[in-house]
């Protein structure tokens, strides 16, 4: 394996005695796309400074090539590795098209006009970035997002074999965002070019990254490939938030939804419930409890339900029993286990036969043992919840609705009730 980069104990402060980057340590290969992931002031810009040998590391080191960054000379330095701010702002009025050709100045010598293949690649790079067409224009008589594209332009040009970028898409609409990372993704698989970015949209990273470096407060949280890196427990642990992390199947990478933030007063968990669902009937209410902080348990389940697997990737506790098996004595008593220690129960309008009738008859014993128990009603109109021969799914819903069942329409509408 051939690193292009090696960072050893790195360790950094802009003040005496605090640290902002706090024994750093990890390996990029060559030739990948890597993502710098991490909430605001973790520490990313700033590392980002010292890789590119902007900021001196107060101990440990960043070794290029096999070489320690610091003992390079000026130019060779950026032959080799090239740098989009995060501040793109540039105090003359210099044309676009010079902007783009001062990529090209590790190349020229100091007596030396630019050569004919300097203006080439400069013409090529305005093109890839779709800004041929302002080449002529100041720098600073342009939008924020076609500035951005010529800072990136101006990189590409330099030709280094690594690009690091500090948050390049921050000023770009979605459109952009993608034709950027795109552009970047081919010249890091056409030309090998390594890139290193600095982003704050973590679907993003997880569409282009082959790797990720998930920071937190100055530190390496979690480093490798996405489906490592991004997971529920190191969001939760890094950016304090509840999230779903599913395959995405359009572009073959995973995703994320965030839920809600998780604020410190609402860490202590909130009512026991149980809910009783199945064959996605519960998708809505268990996120939505999820995000509300209830703590939540969900049976019984047959393994393999699209419920079951929501409520796996929640960290939902689950009582399953086998795919596609009736409910059996040992899963229905572990279920009425589960109810006894709720206080509330919540059943969705899942429809009843022979494989699931024990669900309802357990939540039945919950209501006779005086627990709440609630129906999610979804549909307007009468929904037929019951398959059974006998229609006892029907009577029994009837002979709850006489004893308390409480009906809603909505899961907002039991997460609304105060209490
Ligand atoms: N020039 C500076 N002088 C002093 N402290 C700084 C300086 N630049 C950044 N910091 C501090 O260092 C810490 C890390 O900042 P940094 O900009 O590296 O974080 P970041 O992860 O890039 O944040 P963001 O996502 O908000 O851009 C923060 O606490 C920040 O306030």
């Amino acid at each position: 394996m051939t690193y292009v980069l090696e960072v050893n104990n790195l360790e950094f402060g802009y003040m005496e005695n605090k640290k902002v980057l706090n024994n750093v340590s990890f390996n990029i290969e060559k030739g990948k796309f890597v993502s710098i992931i991490g909430p605001n002031g973790c520490g990313k810009s700033t590392l980002i400074n010292n890789l590119c040998n902007i900021y001196k590391p107060d101990s440990g080191k960043v070794l290029l090539d096999g070489k320690n960054i610091r003992e390079y000379k000026t130019k060779e330095l950026s032959r080799k590795i090239s740098l989009v701010p995060q501040n793109t702002y540039i105090p003359y009025d210099f044309s676009v098209f010079d902007v783009v050709l001062m990529g090209r100045y590790p190349y020229i010598s100091r007596f030396q006009n630019e050569k004919e293949n300097d203006l080439e690649i400069v013409n090529e790079c305005l093109k890839l970035t779709n800004i041929f067409e302002l080449r002529d224009r100041s720098i600073n008589k342009i939008s924020g997002g076609e500035r951005q594209r010529v800072i990136i332009a101006r990189t590409l040009a330099q030709e280094s074999e690594i690009i690091f970028l500090d948050e390049p898409t921050s000023h770009l609409d979605i459109n952009h965002q993608i034709e950027i990372l795109s552009l970047l993704k081919d010249f890091n698989k056409n030309k090998g070019t390594t890139v290193v970015l600095v982003i704050h949209d973590i679907n993003l990273a997880l569409r282009y990254s082959d790797d990720i470096i998930l920071m937190d407060k100055g530190k390496i949280l979690s480093q490798g490939v996405p489906k490592n890196v991004i997971t529920r427990e190191n969001i939760k642990k890094a950016y304090n938030l509840n999230s779903i992390v599913e395959e995405n199947p359009y572009t073959d990478s995973i995703y994320i939804v965030p839920l809600q933030l998780n604020k410190a007063e609402e860490k202590i968990r909130k009512k026991k419930i149980h809910v009783i669902a199945g064959g996605g009937t519960g998708g809505e209410i268990l996120s939505k409890l999820e995000e509300a902080n209830f703590d939540i348990t969900l049976g019984v389940i047959n393994i393999g339900d699209s419920d079951w697997k929501l409520a796996k990737r929640l960290s939902i506790k689950v009582i399953e029993e086998q795919p596609f098996n009736e409910i059996g004595e040992i899963a229905f008593e572990k279920n009425m286990k589960s109810i006894e220690e709720s206080e509330i129960v919540i059943l969705s309008d899942v429809p009843y036969g022979r494989g699931n009738l024990k669900n309802l008859q357990s939540a039945y014993e919950g209501l006779k043992m005086g627990k709440k128990v609630y129906l999610i009603q979804k549909s307007k109109g009468y929904k037929r919840m019951d398959w059974t021969e006998k229609e006892e799914g029907e009577k029994l819903l009837f002979q709850m609705k006489k004893d308390g069942l409480i009906i809603l329409n909505s899961i907002e509408d039991f997460i609304k009730i105060p209490g």
